[in-house]
């Protein structure tokens, strides 16, 4: 089928209309959870391509090893939210606006956001068949302290139980359902694109970045999908009632404080878990197992790949802060 764009012309058939996406800023170890999302990909032999949209300060070292891992690089620019005061639920959630570049990649119709901080054990292939028109994603759980800021963690309500503690009448309707944007399957729109990247001008940057930003963007079409599919990890010490088979989940996110399993201690809260243990050893097994690796030496043309800027133009300019571009400082 042949897909055209304004800019480029390109041919194409319809499974490479279809793509993983995940996100890498800087140059520190979420590279080797990229890595491994890659090869955890292939261990579940899927169809579809991962494409990494790297800031510019991800080094070409580690672009070489993603590229030689089978991943499509694509260099995107940053997006900064409007200048405010703001206290980020983590400092560097700041560069999670960024991920909002991945709707210009319309080469794709449909694609699958994965947090580099996610690994995925079962093929979840068949989530690209779901209709379009909606943003699916995973209920997120109000109850660890990086929610603390927020009316509901005061209250002390989850809507993962929504009757454990009621929300107040006295506060109005309760929050609308509310997802967490360490994994999403959207379809890439100029249209949608340019909308986001208008809409955020306008918007206050708030705790959770990007991530209440498309709750916002996206609440109407929000459908919610089984948690199987972003197993958040506090969910099995908030919520274990939710909690889908543990040995055969499809998506595990490694994002409670200290369970990233390249920086994993065991010392921090719940880490000492045989269950949470468990799950960093399998993520361990993906990203040690050498025959996941791709036989393919990197060409000399793909070098170029590596380093290339998008061929079509980056819509919309965010007003940029006066500060340069902030690396990240190093995650939880
Ligand atoms: O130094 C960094 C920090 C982050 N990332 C990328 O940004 C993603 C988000 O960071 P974390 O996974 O550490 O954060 P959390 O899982 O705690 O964050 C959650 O909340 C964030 C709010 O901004 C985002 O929505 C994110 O997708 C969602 O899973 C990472 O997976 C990774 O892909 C990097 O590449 N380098
Ligand atoms: O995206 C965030 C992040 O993953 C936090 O680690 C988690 O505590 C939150 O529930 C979630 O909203
Ligand atoms: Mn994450």
């Amino acid at each position: 089928m042949a897909l055209e764009l304004s800019e480029n012309v390109l041919t194409t058939d319809a499974s490479t209309e279809r793509a993983y996406v995940t996100f890498l800023a800087g140059n520190g170890d979420y590279v080797k959870g990229v890595t491994g999302l890659a090869k955890g990909l292939r261990k579940v032999a899927t169809a579809y391509p991962l494409v990494v949209a790297v800031l510019p300060d991800v080094p070409i070292e580690h672009r070489k090893i993603l590229k030689a891992q089978g991943c499509i690089i694509r260099e995107i620019e940053p997006i900064y939210p409007p200048e405010n005061q703001i206290q980020f639920a983590m400092a560097y959630y700041v560069i999670n606006y960024s991920k909002l570049r991945i709707w210009n990649f319309v080469e794709y119709k449909k694609m699958i956001y994965l947090d580099g901080d996610i690994q995925v054990y079962q093929n979840i292939d068949h989530l690209f068949e779901e209709e379009d028109g909606h943003f699916y994603a995973v209920m997120d759980c109000f109850c660890e302290k990086t929610w603390s800021h927020s009316p509901q963690y005061k209250i002390g309500y989850c809507q993962q139980c929504p009757d454990r503690v009621k929300w107040p009448p006295a506060s109005g309707s309760p929050p609308p359902l509310y997802f967490n944007a360490g994994m999403f399957v959207f379809e890439p729109s100029r249209e949608t694109y340019k909308s986001l990247l208008e809409t955020l001008r306008v918007t206050a940057p708030t705790p959770f970045a990007e991530q209440d930003f498309l709750n916002m963007f996206f609440g109407k079409v929000y459908k919610p999908i089984s948690a199987t599919y972003n197993l958040v990890l506090a969910m099995l010490w908030r919520h274990p009632e939710n909690v889908p088979d543990l040995h055969n989940v499809k998506v595990v996110h490694y994002c409670a404080a200290g369970s990233k399993p390249w920086r994993y201690t065991g010392q921090e809260a719940n880490m000492e878990r045989d269950d949470i243990k468990m799950l960093v050893s399998k993520w361990w097994d993906i990203y040690n197992d050498t025959s996941l690796d791709l036989k393919e030496v990197v060409k000399e043309d793909d070098e170029a790949q590596i380093q290339a800027r998008p061929k079509f133009s980056i819509l919309g300019s965010i007003t940029e802060p006066n500060i340069a571009y902030v690396p990240a400082p190093s995650a939880a």
